[in-house]
């Protein structure tokens, strides 16, 4: 189902060329605490762009100014190519900001939440309905949407904190760890979501400190530690790097000698059958070794990613920045 709505033209007014987000050289401190320092960032339409970072980062920070609700010390941030702070009211109608934590009317139901956001926006009232009730459905809270909210559960408050974010259409998506309290089965909803909605051509912006699935979601990633940019790379740069495999076998003793023979580096991982863990670049090379290994009597048991490509990354810069 399309979650677009007729009434909002996701980019009128907005400058050709710079579609999506857009900080330079922004930061903020609160007292002593440099929050964000000169980060660069960009999310461009029709793309899934992940913020990465430890706790502390500043990610939340970052998000709330690209969402206009924090005025950076210094720096530009563009949507759409528009400035939030000349341009705030429009700028806020091509946002959907997704806050970490719920925060709503605990007493009105799912529905009246969602009605009330479509009559802030300013949506025609007799599209409300409808439009309220295609949202339910996408998040799949049709059944609960006349319990209060306070009665909805971590996972779905987040799922009606989404809907919220979705009510106007807008064209930029900040979601502030939007798998946070998700079960795998909605997790992996939440990516379908979220990959279709960059289809439609938002600019999709998710931050997050778990990785492992965001391989899956993302297209891009931007890596920020202690309010800085460290990195910026594609999915694509990210599994040109390479990532770890971790391959387990009957005899441990027999996997080492024969890794040793190949020349391949490994390291050893502790656990109930220990575990041998090494960078491989691509997938051709993971099959030819596994074929090796196999056809040379090794008794392998396990061989797989030990992490996905974005995880390595940040792991790798951790490792770097000790
Ligand atoms: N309103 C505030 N007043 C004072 N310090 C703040 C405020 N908001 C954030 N900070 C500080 O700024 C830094 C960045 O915080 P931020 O919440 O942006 O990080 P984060 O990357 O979102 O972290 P997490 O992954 O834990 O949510 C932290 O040191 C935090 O304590």
């Amino acid at each position: 189902m399309s979650i677009a709505t007729t009434s909002n033209t996701p980019n009128p007014g907005a400058l050709s060329g710079a579609l999506g987000v857009s900080a330079k050289g922004v930061s903020r401190h609160f007292g002593a605490v440099h929050a964000v320092e000169h980060v660069d960032f960009r999310a461009p339409a029709g793309k899934v762009t992940a913020l990465i970072g430890p706790n502390g980062a500043g990610k939340t920070t970052l998000l709330l100014m690209l969402a206009s609700l924090l005025k950076p010390d210094s720096g530009t941030i563009t949507i759409d190519g528009l400035d939030p702070a000349q341009d705030r009211a429009a700028v806020r109608l091509r946002i959907g900001w997704m806050p970490d934590t719920l925060g709503v009317w605990e007493s009105l139901t799912a529905r009246e939440i969602l009605v009330q956001m479509a009559r802030f926006y300013r949506l025609p009232a007799a599209r409300i309905p409808q439009r309220v009730a295609d949202l339910l459905e996408l998040v799949r809270l049709d059944t609960l949407a006349d319990q209060p909210a306070r009665v909805l559960s971590r996972g779905q408050q987040q799922r009606l904190s989404l809907a919220r974010a979705l009510v106007h259409d807008p064209s930029v998506l900040l979601l502030d760890e939007p798998a946070s309290g998700l079960d795998p089965g909605s997790r992996v909803e939440l990516r379908k979501l979220l990959r279709s909605l960059a289809g439609e051509g938002k600019a999709v912006v998710v931050s997050s400190h778990v990785l492992s699935e965001l391989d899956e979601i993302a297209d891009g990633a931007v890596f920020v530690n202690q309010g800085r940019t460290v990195k910026q790379q594609t999915i694509e740069e990210a599994a040109l790097a390479g990532r770890r495999y971790a391959v387990t076998a009957l005899d441990s003793e027999a996997l080492m000698a024969k890794l040793r023979e190949l020349g391949v580096e490994f390291r050893v991982e502790a656990g109930r059958r220990p575990a041998v863990t090494l960078l491989l670049t691509h997938d051709a090379g993971a099959a030819a070794l596994l074929s090796e290994l196999v056809t040379s009597g090794i008794g392998v048991v396990s061989f797989a990613p030990a992490t996905g490509a974005l995880e390595e990354t940040y792991m790798n810069l951790e490792t770097e920045q000790r």
